[in-house]
């Protein structure tokens, strides 16, 4: 049964929500009575105007030069993909998303204003509008443009190489992928058609202003010297980017309890220090993962660096080379592996040290791709692995979606149900028998489990013989009113203190001050690992803003050292760290 398409678009005014059949589809829809297409989507116009605003600071990489649209290079569209039906042209035969083609065609008025045009294909007179190809904007129904070229890349972004989000973050758009890499890897039929070259051209002027925009207000930024903190970092970034990259970011699931409680939950203790010692020299360092460290934090892995840099993760392994600490890489990086590998052997050969780096993977509904991810992780040299567990399903952020974050515009009712599920790296069925098959793929490398909460599942980590775990809520992007990382860690402690001492466990979120780092120390954390001010500082200053957060945390935590009468980490006893009941209240 065909249903319309409803078009949401968010008023201005009151910023609610108006939901209305789109009069296009329905004409479509009126004509087309035998159609086989399964058409779905919304695509109000001043949200696709708002939601565009928001995408081209994000894919500024992407963009390169590119200023001049190139269609010479024609796809064969197999005749048989295509099925007319009065006057309109469905998509791809069999195709649950098939497409909608204009039966409009601009061409003789584009060619009266001195375009030239090329005819799309022998068999297709019409254009795809871009109004079009922002229906296809979900996860499971995901259109891209790429010089003028629309494919459906609906299967494709589940195994894309840069991760799954940053294809459909841009799903339904303007051309943002590099001019090739795409059309090598797609089969023929992902081919849909081309766009109106006056629209890709406008797309792209706009693209292009919003770059300049960004590029602009980021040379304006003051000097990352004057940065004092790593509050500060983020508000100056969040002061230029595109409110959908501030939201990527910022993001977190529902109301954003476990978020805002990541902070909290470290203010809510006092510091008791100890006077009258030489602390003269203090030593920060440690280990972290196994691998030497120059101090108890880590960065911990978090996808799409590039939606605020175009160096995106590069920035990170730089910055993370030059300062001695290590780093988290997302399975969801906006970079491949490989590339990320290759910085980091620069990194190594120009310091004449080894950068860590662990690799975080989700298990995948296909374990194929685990087995290649798992051998590259081996083969590249990452020290340590990071399996992240927490993520069982997608998440739920509210937030994001409105703002057309990454998982493309949610229709309520109707588009929420899929999207926890479709995402190939989210594994619902995923277990403790899994981690053998980890295991048997990653050779000698530690494993430490990602998203743990209760003390039972550090027992059965111990049990399974994993490294440790990582006590953390995901930043407060998966499961709303999951406990914090520090909470978590505080009650392992005063249930069980020997078995922090048995297995390694670390501790994220929410942490922005050396101090607070010392907090978890005290409670047998080895270390605690950043998110969020890792993006934020390379998203304003590239590598120098990694570095600089670095430093000031460097600095901070030197200090509280000196405050609190340590000069070693190991000096940090939970009898330091008081955890009134009655500020828990
Ligand atoms: C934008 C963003 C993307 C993230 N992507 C991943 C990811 O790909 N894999 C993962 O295990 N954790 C991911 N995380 C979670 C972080 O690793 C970490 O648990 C969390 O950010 C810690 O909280 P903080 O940001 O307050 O420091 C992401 C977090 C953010 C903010």
């Amino acid at each position: 049964m065909l249903r319309s398409t409803l078009l949401s678009t968010v008023s201005r005014q009151t910023g609610r929500t108006v939901t209305r059949p789109c009069p296009r589809c329905a004409r479509i829809r009126q004509a087309s009575s035998s159609a086989k297409s399964n058409i779905s989507g919304n695509h109000g116009s001043s949200r696709y105007v708002y939601a565009t605003a928001g995408v081209l600071a994000v894919v500024g990489l992407y963009a390169g030069s590119k200023s001049s649209i190139h269609l010479e290079s024609r796809v064969d569209v197999d005749k048989e993909q295509r099925t007319d039906v009065d006057g309109t042209v469905s998509g791809a035969k069999g195709s649950k998303n098939a497409g909608v083609i204009s039966k409009i065609d601009p061409k003789e008025d584009l060619r009266a204003e001195g375009w030239e045009v090329e005819e799309p294909s022998n068999e297709t007179k019409e254009y795809i509008t871009m109004a079009e190809v922002g229906c296809h904007n979900l996860a499971h129904d995901a259109w891209v443009v790429v010089e003028g070229k629309v494919f459906d890349v609906t299967e494709f972004h589940k195994n894309h190489p840069g991760g799954s989000q940053i294809i459909v973050a841009n799903a339904g758009r303007d051309p943002v992928h590099p001019p090739n890499t795409l059309e090598n890897n797609l089969a023929p039929e992902c081919f849909k058609g081309l766009v109106n070259p006056k629209e890709v051209e406008e797309s792209l002027r706009a693209f292009e202003a919003e770059q300049q925009r960004v590029e602009k207000e980021r040379n304006a930024l003051p000097p990352v010297e004057t940065m004092l903190g790593l509050d500060e970092i983020e508000e100056t970034a969040q002061s230029f980017l595109a409110p959908r990259v501030s939201n990527y970011y910022s993001g977190y699931s529902l109301d954003g309890h476990s978020a805002e409680q990541n902070r909290s939950s470290f203010r809510k203790c006092r510091l008791v220090p100890r006077v009258m010692r030489d602390v003269t020299a203090v030593r920060p360092q440690t280990t972290i993962f196994g691998i030497p460290s120059a101090l108890p934090i880590y960065i911990s892995p978090s996808s799409n660096a590039l939606l605020g840099h175009p160096d995106g993760e590069l920035n990170i392994v730089r910055g993370a080379a030059k300062t001695g600490i290590v780093q988290g890489v997302s399975a969801a990086a906006s970079f491949p592996l490989t590339e990320i590998l290759e910085e980091k052997a620069k990194m190594d050969e120009e310091s004449g040290n080894k950068m860590g780096m662990v690799y975080q993977v989700y298990l995948s509904r296909d374990r194929e791709k685990n087995v290649e991810q798992l051998q590259q992780v081996v083969e590249g040299g990452c020290q340590a692995l990071i399996l992240t567990v927490d993520s069982n399903v997608g998440d739920h952020r509210q937030v994001t979606e409105k703002l057309k974050g990454t998982r493309g515009n949610a229709e309520p009712g109707i588009r929420m149900g899929p999207l926890g599920t479709e995402d190939q790296w989210h594994d619902s069925s995923q277990n403790w028998e899994d981690l053998s098959f980890i295991q048997q793929h990653a050779p000698g490398l530690p494993i430490y489990l990602k998203g743990v909460s209760h003390i039972e599942d550090v027992r059965l980590a111990k049990k399974h013989g994993l490294a440790g775990c990582i006590l953390s809520n995901h930043g407060g992007r998966q499961l709303d009113g999951a406990r914090t990382g520090f909470d978590s860690l505080r009650s392992i402690y005063a249930q069980d203190p020997q078995l922090v001492r048995d297995i390694d466990l670390y501790v994220d979120g929410g942490c922005r001050r050396g101090h607070e780092v010392l907090q978890a120390l005290a409670f047998g954390a080895k270390g605690v690992g950043l998110g969020r001010p890792f993006l934020w500082a390379q998203a304003a200053y590239g590598e120098k803003g990694v570095i600089r957060t670095v430093r000031i945390l460097e600095k901070e935590i030197a200090t509280a050292m000196q405050l609190m009468g340590v000069t070693e980490l190991s000096q940090i006893k939970p009898d330091m760290v008081e955890c009134i009941q009655e500020i828990w209240k």
